[in-house]
């Protein structure tokens, strides 16, 4: 049955796999693409993030440093004179860590300058004040006088208050998240704050052995009523907020020191002082006293707002550490993603795309009858390639063996077993479309060839010599002739000569020279005995001459050769020659032999 082949696709191979190549890649892009951005977001806020909480955190320390201030302040004004230049020396370097604390926090560029100015002036005006209160002589020195000092420097914390408002705002508006960070955090300032000046409003009148003027007492109730929200607003610490607090104790556990030794302890030595009064003479404690208990009942509060400010920027960094980690690796996976996916694309293309295709043509070009050139590269190839190629040279191998044995065949169907020579069915091949074609170069002239008295020499002397004699001549015609002459065994002891685009004469000629050679030529038999024979030549042929034709003319020559006596050449001028006449009459014929 004969197969019919499928119309071939418009489409190569090629055409149909680019744009899935392209679309993986795009793909491949945007994921990674999205996923970095996504975390580069994610890393950018926590960055934002991380910085918002230093800068509050420095601000915080500046209202820390303006608070603790007070505390060398206070003394200095109501100390003994004796001890007055060690106590301004220590007053100064409290100065000193305030104003470093500023510069510190004013480095946050977005915070408003004017708010910082105002806190700076305020600050001024509070210090001129309790400078100008501790050079007065203690005797001239009215309680009023510090405590306008001290009031003065209450309203730097105060005026500080807006920029750390400002900066907490600032934060929040950034980022929601972080509202509750502001929030524990400025309470806790509030809460070193307010516990200070509850201090303060104590310590001032005792030290100058004063009854306590009842707006003190007033402010102490207001004070410890604040203070006494502000530890309600503060958010308690269940576990731990992360980061790194003290390394001993956890932050909840500072928490519960705070809340024990001054919300309770610290609180009820301040409401022991307030008894009957604010009278100095049923005072539970003296100054001395009072100050070094308050002072200590403050320090867990204080740690405890160190801590967590510390604990908190700890927490924020880590976080800004931990969201460039993951924004490295997105972007290393990414890059790696799309990198694999483009070389995934380039080793499909060049690894198997190429070779399939390579592979492909070979076997079209097998079916096409056409051998590789080269054997099939299967070095480097991934095994399946390597196994399809291997195939591919077996098949090729084999088409070669079965081309070449095909040729053999063909030589042998065309040629004679005896002699070598070509048998008559391809002279009759070669003359037929010799005869056919219309190129005067074409044009079939035949010699036949037949050997004189040849069952003589079979009989005399074998034959095997005779089929010696066959090859000898046979051979001795193939090489007085030329090589685009066609010498074939045309049966028996006859021969045939086919000769193309000579004119008939010249094929006269060519007979005569084989006639002579055949004639000349000395045959050695196995045994030695030396023989000669000679052979007749019937020559015919010519321009729009049958192939049939031409054999019988020149069979008829032959005959005349042979009747005429042999060892003779004789031409037989066709039908054609009397058609064209001019043509052939006035080519002289060589003389025959
Ligand atoms: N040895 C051998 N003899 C062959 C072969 N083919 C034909 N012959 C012999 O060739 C001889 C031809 O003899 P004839 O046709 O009688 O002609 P002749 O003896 O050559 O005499 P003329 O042709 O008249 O000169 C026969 O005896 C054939 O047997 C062959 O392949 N080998």
């Amino acid at each position: 049955m004969k197969s019919v082949s499928p119309p071939l696709s418009s489409k190569s191979l090629h055409q149909v796999l680019w744009p899935f190549g392209l679309v993986a890649v795009l793909c491949t892009l945007l994921l990674a693409a999205g996923g970095v951005a996504k975390t580069g977001q994610t890393y950018d806020l926590a960055r934002n993030n991380a910085t918002q909480v230093r800068q509050f955190a420095a601000i915080l320390e500046a209202a820390n440093a303006i608070s603790a201030e007070r505390g060398p302040a206070n003394v200095l004004m109501t100390a003994e004179p004796s001890r007055y230049e060690s106590l301004l020396l220590k007053w100064h370097n409290a100065q000193a860590r305030t104003d470093a604390a500023l510069k510190t926090a004013s480095l946050t560029r977005t915070l408003p300058r004017d708010l910082l100015d105002r806190v700076t002036e305020q600050l001024d005006q509070g210090r001129r004040r309790v400078l100008a209160a501790s050079l007065r002589p203690r005797e001239q020195l009215a309680y009023r006088d510090v405590q306008m000092a001290i009031n003065a420097m209450f309203l730097a914390w105060d005026n500080y208050q807006r920029v750390v408002l400002w900066q907490s705002r600032h934060m929040i508006q950034s980022d929601p998240a972080i509202a509750s960070v502001a929030i524990r955090n400025m309470t806790l300032s509030g809460l070193r704050e307010y516990a200070g000046r509850l201090g303060s409003y104590l310590i001032a009148p005792i030290s100058m052995k004063e009854n306590m003027p009842l707006e003190n007492q007033i402010n102490s109730r207001e004070t410890m009523a604040r203070i006494q929200t502000l530890w309600t607003l503060l958010p308690a610490y269940v576990g731990d907020i992360g980061g790194s607090a003290d390394r001993n104790l956890s932050l909840a556990q500072h928490y519960e020191i705070a809340r024990q030794v001054y919300m309770v302890q610290g609180l009820a030595l301040v409401e022991r002082q307030l008894r009957d009064g604010g009278e100095l003479s049923a005072m539970a404690l003296d100054a001395e006293s009072f100050t070094a208990q308050y002072v200590a009942a403050m320090k867990p509060l204080e740690t405890l707002r160190n801590q967590n400010l510390a604990a908190v920027v700890d927490k924020f960094n880590h976080r800004q550490d931990q969201a460039l980690i993951e924004l490295l690796a997105t972007a290393l996976i990414a890059t790696l993603l799309v990198g694999s996916m483009s070389v995934l694309l380039i080793v499909m293309r060049r690894r198997v795309v190429q070779p399939l295709l390579h592979g492909a043509k070979v076997i079209i070009d097998l079916s096409e009858n056409q051998l590789p050139s080269q054997p099939m590269p299967i070095q480097g190839q991934v095994r399946e390639l390597q196994r399809l190629y291997a195939a591919i040279d077996a098949v090729a191998g084999k088409l070669a063996e079965w081309s070449t044995l095909t040729r053999q065949f063909e030589k042998l169907a065309i040629t004679d077993g005896l002699t070598g020579l070509v048998n008559r069915r391809n002279l009759d091949e070669l003359g037929f479309k010799a005869s056919l074609s219309v190129r005067s170069s074409d044009v079939p002239h035949l010699i036949l060839v037949d050997i004189d008295h040849f069952k003589a020499i079979n009989d005399r002397y074998g034959h095997p010599v005779g089929d010696q004699v066959l090859r000898e001549v046979a051979a001795l015609m193939r090489r007085t002739v030329r090589d685009n002459d066609c010498v074939a065994r045309f049966g028996g002891e006859e021969f045939a000569v086919l000769i193309q685009g000579n004119s008939l004469a010249e094929a006269a000629i060519v007979a005569r020279k084989l006639r002579r050679a055949v004639q000349n030529q000395t045959i050695v038999t196995s045994d030695g005995q030396a023989l000669r024979v000679t052979a007749s030549f019937g020559v015919a042929g010519g321009k729009n001459e049958a192939w049939a034709d031409i054999i019988r003319y020149a069979d008829e020559a032959l005959y005349r050769a042979k009747t005429a006596g042999r060892n003779r050449v004789r031409v037989t001028r066709t039908q054609s020659r009397q058609r064209h006449p001019p043509l052939l009459q006035n080519i002289p014929l060589p003389e025959l032999g």
